[in-house]
């Protein structure tokens, strides 16, 4: 299989970053988003990040010319209706996401897949509106940020999903470079479910915003533990408000099991509007 046509939908910093991993696989992308001068930011963030892989000589100055013309724009209602893949990449809110599909189901070809990045819905309830030959071509494709960066890619089949399918493009991402797993439909998948702990024990461990426990944390886990980032850093990396929503949902997935419980300073955060680096605040403070 090939993919030679993207459409992603939502365009903050997961839908962005998806779209440009795609265009420099040579794929040509449409971008959507419910605010469209928002989309035209971010395609001209897209053009400004080629543009400094070109200035440190990474990309051929004619290639980012010709891929920047295959970037696009579009309302959800312009949008090529035989795209090989459109890839919803919009807030973490189920019924929001559902209600997009169910759009996206009429206006597509049936042959387009339909990818979901959610960090935590099931993906059998996301299909399950969807008309059966759609539920086929339906699946999650879960990436990390930065996604033009970050290797892995989680594929998940919901009960429907078309096996051979998913293995086609597990296969696909991996000739192109990625590392493409197969998770099991469950809430957070791999990362997102394991990685509850590792942000969970360290708010719990650090208790309420302290800037000098919090970077001791941070210090122990990378410098000794080996991870790129310590769990606070990567929060502000993520965003607190997204990794907020994400732990609500893993949470109230599993039951309300205990292990998975948010914490009262990720709430404290976010009502301060200190979602991490987009905001140029978070636990720590970016000038
Ligand atoms: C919530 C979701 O559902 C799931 C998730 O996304 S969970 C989060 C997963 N992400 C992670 O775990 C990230 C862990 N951190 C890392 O891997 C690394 O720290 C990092 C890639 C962010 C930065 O790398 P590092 O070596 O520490 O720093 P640095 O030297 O500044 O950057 C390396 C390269 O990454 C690029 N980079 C850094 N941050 C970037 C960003 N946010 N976006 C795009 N590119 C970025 C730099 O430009 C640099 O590129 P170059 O080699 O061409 O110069």
């Amino acid at each position: 299989m090939d993919i030679k046509n993207v459409i992603v939908i939502g365009t903050g910093t997961m839908g962005q970053g998806i779209a440009q991993w795609f265009l420099q696989q040579n794929t040509t992308v449409e971008m959507v988003d419910a605010n469209y001068d928002f989309a035209l930011k971010s395609m001209d963030r897209i053009h400004e990040s080629l543009d400094s892989l070109v200035a440190k000589g990474k990309l051929e100055a004619a290639l980012v010319s010709d891929l920047k013309k295959k970037l696009s724009v579009k309302k959800l209602e312009e949008i090529n209706p035989k795209a090989d893949l459109v890839i919803e990449a919009i807030i973490e809110d189920k019924e929001i996401k559902k209600d997009l599909f169910k759009k996206l189901d009429e206006l597509m070809d049936q042959n387009t897949v339909l990818a979901s990045n959610t960090s935590s819905f099931p993906i059998t309830e996301m299909a399950k509106d969807l008309s059966a030959g759609r539920q086929k071509k339906f699946l999650g494709l879960h990436f990390f940020n930065p996604a033009t960066i970050m290797k892995l890619v989680e594929v998940i089949n919901g009960l429907e999903t078309d096996r051979s399918l998913s293995q086609e493009i597990l296969k696909w991402f991996n000739s192109k470079g990625k590392v493409a797993c197969l998770c099991g439909d469950a809430p957070g998948f791999i990362v997102n479910r394991v990685a509850r702990n590792f942000y969970g024990e360290s708010l719990r461990a650090v208790g309420h915003y302290d800037l000098e426990k919090i970077k001791e944390v941070d210090t122990v886990m990378r410098e000794v533990g080996g991870f790129k980032m310590g769990p606070f850093e990567l929060m502000d990396l993520i965003g607190i408000d997204v990794n907020l929503s994400v732990t609500e949902s893993v949470y109230r997935a599993f039951f309300d099991e205990p292990r998975f419980k948010p914490h009262r300073l990720q709430k404290e955060m976010v009502d301060g509007k200190r979602f991490g680096r987009k905001t140029k605040k978070g636990f720590y403070i970016y000038e």
